[in-house]
């Protein structure tokens, strides 16, 4: 069926696919894990050609509320076909393969993401993993047949990342045997879930639970909140859309809040601790952090969900690359491709071996997962730790790669590559969410870097740890161990490249051919090159290292060090007394965010300044043609300099203390960019965020609050497809 002829293929595509080295199909079926995973997938695909409704009118010319209505129209049919297959399978990998096909093929009906989204990937799973076998047995047929349609409300207005930080309470009631649920604050607003604005009748809620008095810490409920009937929020609850945002149009992302909301006891999901009729709290898991299990779970997937869609965006970005002809190298001959030009390979070619490094760690990534998990069922936590680590590292980098990447994919399509219709604006709005949904890139990575250090110490404890940190007793003593979070970001990278490495010479050794194995090891090689090229700078800096240093000398420096803190200056800190919250400004990684920003904004002011002067001149002598393609650390060098010298000529009449700031801001900037290649800047604020008078939740509610899609209680789309497909009358 993939291999008959189209018609009227472009010629270039045709020439192109003609000079490939290898057997497209045999790298199919690489790729899918084996032939008949290929013929089964096609399978469904082509099922659901057949049966699924394509969009008439493109998504994205739509008003915000037909959109919302036609992803739910294409959501029920979809699932329609989904459930009855999900129906037919009996083994676990089957599902898992079957889920999987689903997942991908979604991707031809949706440009924006599906309502169901949440409830795929994360109320399932949460039932799953938090909930005892009895609770499973009960909520797992009802959410897999899609007779409820559930979603994960974790992040309040007020706290994401900070998760023992959330507000919501569970307070249990003995007397009626219920909890009784409440948002104490606007800050405790429950904000973001998806599907929770209009579609989902159930969420999970993760709350504090208090019983007898005590406070226990966050918990998952799992909670109705709409009637079945009526699709009605439930009294006691107000539910709502967050209003738009950059990607995620059709996700209807929701704010939830409770007043004396009253759910059943055995709400509680009850896999890790419940509560005793009489109020007693037992805790059941070995480890605290189990109940953190869903977010783990989401993190492993998401690397195969980078992999998917850069993907995509690389395949249109190469595809358009050889069929896009631009400028004149030789007189009276035709203009070439510009999938010929070296610099466009640049762009391209790496993304492709990115794709291939993201797939064969995710394999790997999710064997891992399992196996940890197994090890778990047996009461054996000692793996998770280093599954938390790996997951949380390797999610950081994979989506913050992944939406670099696609920007390139755009880069690399000209002025086309900026409409919709070509997708990488939808692709990149979408893996851009990815670096901050479940669990902030930079968190992330402190949470690795956790990790290491504690490693480390027992590296230099000549304790025995695990095969993949194993290289920390290898560079011990030697110039190689860098401790600053660059450097232990920088030493996962190298594991993720030295798995993807391992993982593709294994999966391509055995079976597949000599060309496949070529170009396999081509991408890998490049991958590689490529990473240690991009981090050349990172190579040469000096160590400065308490760990490092040559004499051996660890603890004693690491002591030495302590003593110089200002922490340790005084006896008692004046947070014994009274500790706030840290604001994230405080954060130096945040600072590190923020601050280049605002001396950006100078230097662009002055340069600009500077160069309307010297417009005419520079054009008139060098000629427009010549200026234009000034590579860009030229650019960049111009921008400090005449920073560096415009600022100068106009802070001399300023006072002292706006003269020290606004040099502390050229020093940044050069600092900075000696370091880094990207930058950002906002002009105009037009922002919730960013109001002079920092009343962030306020407005964020305000805005939500007139968000057209609030103003009916039950849109019209759940009598027309959400309550027929939910009661099977579809
Ligand atoms: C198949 C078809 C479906 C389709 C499929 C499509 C794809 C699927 C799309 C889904 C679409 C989702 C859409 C977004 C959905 C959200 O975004 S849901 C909300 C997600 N929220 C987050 O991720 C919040 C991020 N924050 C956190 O994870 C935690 O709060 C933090 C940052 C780890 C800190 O937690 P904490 O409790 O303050 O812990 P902390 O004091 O830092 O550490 C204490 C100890 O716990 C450990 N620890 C922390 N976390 C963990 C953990 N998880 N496990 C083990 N240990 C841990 C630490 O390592 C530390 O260990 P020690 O060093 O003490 O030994
Ligand atoms: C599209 C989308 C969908 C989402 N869907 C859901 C959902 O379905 N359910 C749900 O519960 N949530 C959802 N979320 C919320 C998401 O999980 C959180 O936004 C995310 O975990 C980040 O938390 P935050 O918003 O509190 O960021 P913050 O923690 O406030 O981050 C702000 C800045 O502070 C920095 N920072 C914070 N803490 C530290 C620290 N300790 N050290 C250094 N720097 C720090 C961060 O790096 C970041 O630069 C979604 C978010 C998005 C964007």
């Amino acid at each position: 069926m993939r291999n008959k002829p189209i018609a009227n293929v472009n010629a270039d595509l045709l020439k192109e696919r003609k000079n490939c080295s290898f057997d497209i199909e045999e790298l199919t079926n690489l790729i899918d894990g084996g032939k008949n995973q290929t013929a089964r997938r096609r399978e469904i695909e082509n099922m659901l050609l057949k049966n699924m409704p394509f969009d008439i009118i493109p998504e994205e010319c739509l008003s915000a509320k037909e959109k919302y209505e036609n992803a739910v129209r294409k959501s029920v049919a979809l699932n329609k076909i989904g459930v009855e297959l999900v129906s037919q399978v009996t083994k676990a990998k089957e599902l898992s393969d079957l889920t999987l096909t689903l997942r991908r093929v979604s991707d031809a009906y949706f440009r924006e993401v599906t309502p169901f989204l949440l409830h795929l990937g994360m109320f399932i799973p949460t039932i799953l993993g938090q909930c005892s076998d009895e609770q499973v047995a009960h909520w797992l047929p009802l959410a897999m047949q899609l007779k409820i349609i559930g979603t994960y409300a974790q992040t309040e207005l007020g706290h994401g990342t900070f998760i023992r930080g959330l507000e919501t309470t569970a307070t249990y009631d003995e007397r009626t045997e219920e909890f009784v649920l409440n948002s104490p604050t606007l800050s405790s607003s429950k904000w973001w879930a998806g599907g929770l604005g209009k579609t989902a009748n159930h969420c999970i809620v993760v709350a504090q639970l208090y019983t007898k008095g005590e406070c226990y810490g966050t918990h998952p409920f799992i909670v109705q909140i709409r009637d079945m009937d009526t699709h009605m929020p439930l009294k006691g609850l107000k539910v709502g859309e967050i209003g738009p945002r950059l990607g995620f149009q059709t996700a209807d992302n929701g704010f939830l809040v409770f007043d004396n909301f009253r759910i059943p006891r055995d709400s509680l999901m009850m896999k890790h601790a419940k509560v005793l009729k009489d109020g007693t709290y037992v805790k059941i898991a070995r480890h605290s952090k189990l109940t953190y299990g869903t977010m783990i779970f989401v993190r492993v997937l998401l690397v195969s969900e980078m992999a998917f869609n850069l993907s995509k965006a690389v395949t249109i970005a190469v595809r358009y690359s050889a069929v896009r002809r631009q400028s004149e190298l030789k007189p009276n001959e035709p203009e070439p491709q510009v999938l010929d030009y070296l610099t466009q390979q640049h762009k391209l070619f790496i993304s492709i071996s990115t794709v291939y490094a993201f797939q064969f760690t995710s394999n790997w990534l999710m064997k891992t997962y399992h196996t940890v998990q197994a090890n778990m069922k047996h009461g054996n936590t000692d793996a998770l730790p280093e599954l938390h680590a790996l997951s949380s590292c390797l999610k950081a980098i994979c989506t913050s790669d992944c939406s670099a990447a696609i920007e390139q994919c755009r880069f690399a399509c000209g002025g086309h590559g900026y409409m919709i219709s070509s997708n990488l604006p939808s692709l990149y709005a979408f893996t851009t969410a990815t670096r901050t949904y479940e669990g902030d890139y930079t968190v992330l990575l402190l949470q690795t870097a956790r990790f290491l250090v504690k490693t480390w110490e027992q590296v230099e404890l000549g304790n025995a740890v695990t095969p993949m940190v194993a290289y920390l007793a290898r560079h011990q003593n030697r110039e190689a161990w860098d401790e600053s979070p660059e450097g232990i970001i920088r030493a996962f990278e190298a594991i993720a490249a030295g798995v993807y490495q391992t993982e593709s010479v294994r999966s391509v050794s055995f079976g597949q051919s000599d060309a496949i194995k070529d170009v396999m090891k081509q991408l890998s090689d490049l991958y590689l090159l490529y990473w240690s090229l991009e981090r050349t700078g990172d190579l040469l800096t000096t160590l400065k290292s308490t760990l490092g240093s040559y004499d051996g000398r660890v603890y004693e420096r690491l002591m030495e060090e302590a003593l110089k803190s200002p922490l340790n200056q005084e006896p008692v800190n004046e947070s014994f007394h009274n500790e706030p919250e840290p604001q994230v400004m405080d954060f130096v990684s945040q600072q590190h965010k923020l601050f280049i920003g605002i001396a950006s904004y100078y230097s662009y002011s002055m340069t600009a300044l500077w160069l309307w002067d010297i417009l005419t001149k520079v054009t008139s002598e060098l000629g427009v043609g010549k200026t234009d393609r000034l590579p860009e650390s030229h650019g960049r060098a111009v921008f400090m300099s005449v920073f560096n010298s415009e600022m100068e000529k106009s802070v001399s009449s300023l006072s002292a203390p706006l003269q020290a700031v606004l040099r502390q801001l050229v020093e940044l900037y050069l600092y900075y960019w000696t370091l880094e290649k990207r930058g950002d800047l906002l002009l105009v604020l037009q922002s919730t965020l960013g109001s002079y008078d920092g009343r962030v939740y306020e407005r964020l509610m305000e805005e939500a609050l007139k968000n057209p899609p609030n103003k009916e209680p039950v849109n019209e789309s759940f009598h027309k497809y959400l309550k027929p497909f939910i009661q099977g009358k579809l």
